[in-house]
């Protein structure tokens, strides 16, 4: 198995009894009504019980004789449906969906409905997912809606097809051979986020290429727009906010100067004339080099709403980023996105989002999450997660990221209610918006597997159930994504869960412990470099972790940069003290001495020693229980895993060997006796160090 089928890999049902009820279900399905959506759930339920029960379903033309599945809009159903099933399918919004028995005439049938045809599919999926992980049960209902309105994938591709942030291959999207030719990998791509209800997705880098707006372009997206319409996703695109002088032919991208606001009304009226249900667009502007409204002395808001304006007559929606950092506003980066964006709450147009990253640095290991989160009121925001592992091992190790986004998203943020959480900000229960997004960087791309490796697939499917419902646990999305993969085997689904759940502590323990931060390698950010100085500031390993003769850590309190204040109060205050701040933000926004005490009664430099070394057993343990999986998989599959947890293991000892060398020739100290001794010499490790070409890996 090469891993190219995703979670939708239906094998062949083992229970027997299952099996007679897929079997008589699929004996006999009709379709209300008639939608390009309902074709795509004809193609599934051939490609599924082709797999399961070796046999193609029967599609029956006739509603009663021989039919088993009823599927259809509440409208369409609504002769047959009670009154109590069409409330609380009218109850479940434009993507939920209700599924279980109807006894209508003396006979009882299994109904899959919604208010809308993706509603529908979303509940096929849903229960195709119950069949493959042996949860089905014909007799029950189950209806479900997603909480978070748009549900976006980010793809970072560039038009020559190199992803930025990409290591899984190329881009999956051909420009070169669109309009023409369409790859069928792009209805895989749309069957597989439409599996999750992710409904959303932003075609090109936010690093962004002005051409994508030319009408050649637009002539390419609108063939992905139609091929994924019936998937219930829409197509976005990164706006370049210089495009008004790069193919517009003006002398400035000034948002106020009505020619530029002409450029854009035009420019999207096109769109739309292309693509009518165009998403809109997302922009990066004003950070990293892009350009902004900053060059013409106007703020992000006046930026973004020329655009907004543009798409608001369509219906369209503008994504303008948060990660805007520029190291002339504060000398600290964390605080950099709340000095700009908190003085403009309330000052962008109803279509606008701002995305923002999880936490305010760069999608590190481990950040607290973003301040602001809980300092505006007035305006839309998303979030923004990294599915792509840009610090997190990239494609060589295993880190199910799903642990560390439901950290985030059950951060307690104290506004606007003192219960307030991330999720409730993001999902428009704590803060009242209507207009939400959770959106992801994509690690897809054309490697065989699409995502490089095999548990890379988890991570997007976990970010697509996260963002459908982002109250689920990281352990129930591992079991489902796991039973999808790799079978029912219960010592198997054990191990591999126990693998998934520790592989982001252990990731951030040979990284970056105990709050440590941006200690990788210059520009490339793969393996350990925190002796990074030199050039901006801002891009240095020596400015986030500090280190000299007295201690480590970057101090944001008070009597630092203070970042420490953009959030709530009583965050503020319990993290100011280095003993009442959870240990795993310490050093995030505390200096300290190299024998202050942990809570374990260890000294500081005890505790880091520590820490990277447990991150390396850790990591052997993975490998090991990895190993003892050999009988209950597929030869591929496991020979993959194994050959890339070996080299994971390798370079969490080389995270911890290099970091431990470097920070002891400051500390001065030996290390803490119960851990394994360093290897190496640290000259080597800086040696594989270089400024932009991509990461070297060690000669062990
Ligand atoms: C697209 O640029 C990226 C950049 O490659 C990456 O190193 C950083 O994480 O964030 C930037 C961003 O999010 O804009």
């Amino acid at each position: 198995k090469d891993g190219y089928e995703l979670w939708l890999d239906y094998r062949p049902l083992e229970n027997a009894n299952l099996k007679t009820e897929v079997d008589r279900l699929f004996s006999g399905v009709f379709f209300f009504g008639q939608s390009p959506t309902y074709e795509i759930i004809r193609k599934e339920l051939e490609i599924s019980s082709q797999q399961m029960i070796e046999k193609a379903p029967v599609f029956s033309m006739e509603r009663l004789a021989k039919t088993q599945v009823w599927m259809g809009t509440r409208e369409e159903l609504s002769q047959v449906l009670g009154l109590d099933q069409q409330v609380q399918i009218r109850e479940l919004g434009e993507d939920g969906y209700w599924r279980g028995p109807i006894d209508f005439q003396g006979k009882t049938y299994y109904a899959i409905v919604g208010n809308r045809p993706v509603g529908v599919l979303y509940g096929v999926f849903d229960w195709l997912k119950s069949i493959q992980t042996e949860t089905f049960n014909p007799k029950t209902e189950k209806s479900d809606s997603p909480k978070v309105k748009l549900r976006m994938l980010n793809h970072w591709d560039n038009l020559d097809r190199t992803v930025e942030r990409g290591y899984a291959g190329f881009s999956i999207w051909d420009w070169h051979k669109l309009p023409g030719y369409i790859d069928p990998r792009y209805i895989d791509y749309a069957r597989a986020n439409a599996s999750l209800g992710i409904n959303a997705v932003s075609l090109t880098n936010v690093n962004a290429n002005a051409r994508i707006l030319t009408t050649d372009f637009m002539k390419k997206a609108k063939v992905l727009a139609d091929l994924f319409r019936p998937y219930g996703i829409k197509v976005f695109l990164t706006a370049r906010f210089s495009a008004p002088m790069e193919i517009g032919g003006l002398k400035t991208a000034d948002p106020l100067d009505p020619a530029v606001s002409e450029f854009w009304k035009k420019k999207t009226d096109e769109m739309y004339s292309f693509i009518p249900d165009f998403g809109g667009y997302l922009v990066k502007a004003n950070s990293e080099g892009q350009p902004g409204p900053h060059e013409y002395q106007r703020n992000h808001a006046e930026g973004a709403n020329v655009l907004a304006d543009a798409l608001a007559p369509h219906g369209g929606i503008l994504i303008w980023r948060a990660f805007v950092y520029s190291h002339e506003i504060d000398e600290d980066r964390h605080k950099q996105a709340n000095l700009e964006f908190e003085p403009l709450d309330g000052k962008f147009r109803d279509n606008v989002i701002i995305q923002v990253k999880n936490g305010a640095i760069d999608f590190m290991p481990r950040e607290p999450f973003h301040p602001l989160f809980g300092a505006v009121k007035n305006t839309n925001l998303g979030m923004e997660f990294q599915i792509t592992q840009e610090y997190l091992g990239q494609a060589t190790q295993l880190v199910y990221l799903a642990p560390m986004w439901e950290e985030v998203l059950r951060s307690q943020t104290y506004r606007p209610t003192p219960n307030s959480t991330v999720a409730g900000i993001i999902d428009g229960t704590d803060s009242g918006q209507k207009l939400t997004l959770m959106a992801g960087v994509s690690n897809i791309g054309t490697d065989r597997n699409w995502t490089g490796h095999l548990f890379g697939q988890a991570n997007w499917f976990a970010f697509g159930r996260q963002a459908w419902d982002p109250y689920l646990t990281s352990a129930e999305v591992a079991e489902e994504w796991i039973k999808m993969t790799f079978g029912q085997k219960p010592e198997a689904l054990v191990k591999i869960k126990e693998i998934m759940l520790e592989s982001r502590e252990a990731a951030v323990n040979y990284m970056t412990p105990l709050g440590l931060h941006h200690i990788m390698g210059r520009s490339h950010h793969y393996g350990p470099a925190p002796w990074v100085e030199g050039g901006r500031a801002d891009w240095t390993s020596l400015y986030y972790h500090l280190a000299d003769s007295l201690g480590i850590g970057f101090d944001r309190t008070g009597s630092g940069s203070n970042a420490i204040a953009q959030y709530a109060p009583e965050i503020a205050k319990a993290w100011s003290d280095p003993n009442q701040i959870p240990e795993k933000y310490l050093l995030w926004f505390h200096h300290l001495p190299w024998d202050f005490k942990l809570k374990s009664g260890k000294t500081l430099w005890e505790g880091i020693g520590l820490h990277y070394d447990l991150g390396v057993k850790t990591a052997r343990k993975m490998e090991a229980d990895w190993k003892s999986l050999e009988a209950d998989l597929d030869s591929e599959q496991f020979d993959h895993v194994r050959q890339l947890l070996a080299i994971q293991v390798q370079e969490a000892e080389w995270w911890r060997n290099a970091c431990l060398l470097y920070f002891q020739t400051f500390a001065n100290r030996p290390f803490p006796a119960e851990i394994e001794k360093p290897e190496g010499d640290l000259e080597y490790y800086k040696s594989l160090d270089f400024p932009t070409a991509p990461g070297i890996r060690p000669r062990w």
